[in-house]
């Protein structure tokens, strides 16, 4: 039999001992978690159409059009929508001749804006960098205030490209993902986060833009507008039923048949700043809800930006001279490429 103070001290032992056991595999298991690969919640979340939706608030007047699943305002279905200048909500489908560049330059010059630019550049993409700078010095938005934003795994190797007065560069620090997918995805959260904690202070207009790209001719203030879009190369001159929307319904970037006006790319999308922020800030939600469903959408951001802009439409929508493939011949019905998809080496960039 032990004696009572022994028993006392053998308890007080083994708790300690326990606490000290069970501290450890605390810090163990924290310290081992940061460096777990990081992973989403792999559960079915049964509500990701309400990420797209677009509500019509009380006493608010139904001004800008509410996208109808039954019966969609929009182009023909079965003719291709190249010589198309307006859509059927009356927003310009901007090309060459029909605008006045001297005109709007009088409208806009007097405004004093500033035009940021976002360009994702990570791992083999810094490669892009110099050109699209280069070639955006000659050719967007000349006469006005350009903020370049840079992301970047790898800032040293962004070039120094002489600027222009009053243009500038700004090189963010992002993490770089592993899979290429995944890369071009996270823009729409980090782009609106860095509006959020930056941009918004310091642009009147954003334009967020593919790296692998190069200006051509020039891109000017007949761009600006509250929510722009652009015309995919590939399917403007094709029916819509044609258009590669998302089609399954689990996914938060599903597009039911009969719906979708346009399809546009991913690799060029704008307007006001705060309304971009909105626009990306809506994709990155639809975009999470796929994670936590364990579903990566057919065009992973490009097909959470076609569902967002049929709910949500653009106030003005470039045609494909400002968003080209230069893999592709210039069609008659084209008159000038303004912006192009650089010819890559896709395989080798994204490995
Ligand atoms: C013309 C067009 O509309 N292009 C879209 C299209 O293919 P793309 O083939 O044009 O996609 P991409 O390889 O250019 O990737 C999109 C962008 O993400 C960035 N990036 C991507 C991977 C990487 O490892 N590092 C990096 O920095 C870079 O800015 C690049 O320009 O589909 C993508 C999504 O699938 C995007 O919607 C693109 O905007
Ligand atoms: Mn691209």
């Amino acid at each position: 039999m032990l004696r009572p103070a022994m028993r006392c001290h053998r308890l007080a032992l083994s708790l300690g001992l326990g606490l000290l056991v069970g501290t450890i595999f605390c810090a163990l298991w924290v310290y081992v978690e940061n460096w777990l690969p990081f992973s989403y919640v792999p559960y079915y979340l049964p509500c990701p159409e309400i990420f797209n939706m677009k509500l019509q608030y009380q006493g608010e007047k139904p001004f800008r059009p509410v996208a109808r699943v039954s019966a969609p305002a929009a182009p023909p279905a079965d003719r291709p929508t190249e010589l198309l200048t307006l859509t059927p909500w009356l927003a310009p489908i901007v090309s060459e001749g029909t605008f006045d560049p001297e005109l709007l330059q009088d409208m806009y010059q007097p405004l004093n804006l500033t035009i940021g630019v976002t360009a994702f550049a990570v791992g083999r993409y810094t490669g892009f960098v110099r050109h699209f700078l280069e070639s955006a010095e000659r050719f967007f938005m000349h006469g006005y205030r350009v903020c370049y934003y840079v992301f970047t795994d790898d800032p040293a190797a962004i070039p120094r490209v002489p600027l222009g007065a009053g243009r500038q560069l700004s090189v963010i620090p992002v993490q770089k993902h592993a899979r290429w997918e995944e890369v071009s995805t996270r823009r729409m959260e980090t782009i609106s986060q860095h509006i959020a904690r930056r941009a918004h202070r310091e642009v009147d207009y954003l334009f967020c833009l593919d790296v692998d790209m190069v200006f051509r001719n020039p891109w000017g203030p007949e761009t600006l507008g509250d929510l722009v879009a652009a015309i995919h190369p590939g399917y403007y001159a094709v029916p819509r039923r044609l258009f590669p929307y998302e089609r399954r319904p689990v996914s938060a970037a599903f597009v039911a048949d009969g719906e979708g006006d346009f399809y546009y790319g991913g690799a060029v999308f704008g307007g006001r700043v705060a309304r971009v922020y909105e626009f990306a800030r809506g994709c990155h939600m639809g975009i999470l809800a796929d994670k936590a469903n364990g579903v990566m959408a057919a065009w992973q951001e490009e097909s959470h930006l076609n569902r967002r802009f049929i709910s949500h439409k653009p106030s003005k929508v470039l045609s494909p001279e400002y968003l080209w493939d230069d893999r592709k011949p210039q069609p008659p019905s084209l008159k000038l490429i303004r912006f192009s998809t650089l010819d890559k080496d896709t395989a080798w960039l994204r490995s």
